[in-house]
């Protein structure tokens, strides 16, 4: 009945800040979010991870960490989001506007909530704490939450 999307996001985290990308167009123009997109077929979903980070932002990294999935079902639609949510601690590059994305480092304390995906407050402060977590939220359009399930594990 449902099928799934395989898609990535990156968030760069340095001691105090983050990374975000101002989404300038498709899904999710308009909002702030790590870097990601589609995992295209025959390469991994950290080598898409990369990929994605490295045209988006320019930036490459060492260190990505697989630290969290989240599964997006919206309501009539019968395609999942299977979202890989990746922590780089480090980068190498400068941020770089792209088609895509226009890049701003944020602190910790003032993370753009209001102007991010509505489930983004519930994970980024364990995503923050580098805690690990498996989540669902079933969305009602793009604004509203109808159920969610977020529980931390010790491996992905
Ligand atoms: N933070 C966050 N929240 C989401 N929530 C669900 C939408 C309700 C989805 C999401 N991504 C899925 C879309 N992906 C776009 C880049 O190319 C496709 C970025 C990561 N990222």
């Amino acid at each position: 009945m449902f099928t799934r999307k395989l898609l990535t996001l990156v968030l760069v985290v340095q001691p105090g800040r983050v990374l975000l990308g101002m989404k300038k167009r498709g899904f999710g123009a308009g909002k702030w979010n790590g870097f990601g997109g589609k995992v295209n077929p025959g390469e991994s979903i950290e080598q898409a991870a990369r990929r994605e980070l490295l045209e988006e932002s320019g930036l490459t990294t060492n260190t990505l960490e697989k630290i969290g999935n989240i599964t997006f079902e919206f309501v009539g639609e019968t395609e999942l989001m299977d979202v890989h949510i990746y922590r780089a601690d480090e980068y190498d590059g400068e941020p770089t506007e792209s088609e895509e994305m226009r890049p701003q480092w944020f602190d910790i304390d003032k993370i753009p909530y209001g102007k991010m995906w509505a489930d983004d407050i519930f994970w980024f402060p364990l995503m923050l704490q580098k805690k690990k977590f498996l989540g669902y939220f079933k969305f009602h359009g793009h604004d509203v939450i109808l159920e969610q399930k977020l529980n931390e594990v010790q491996q992905l």
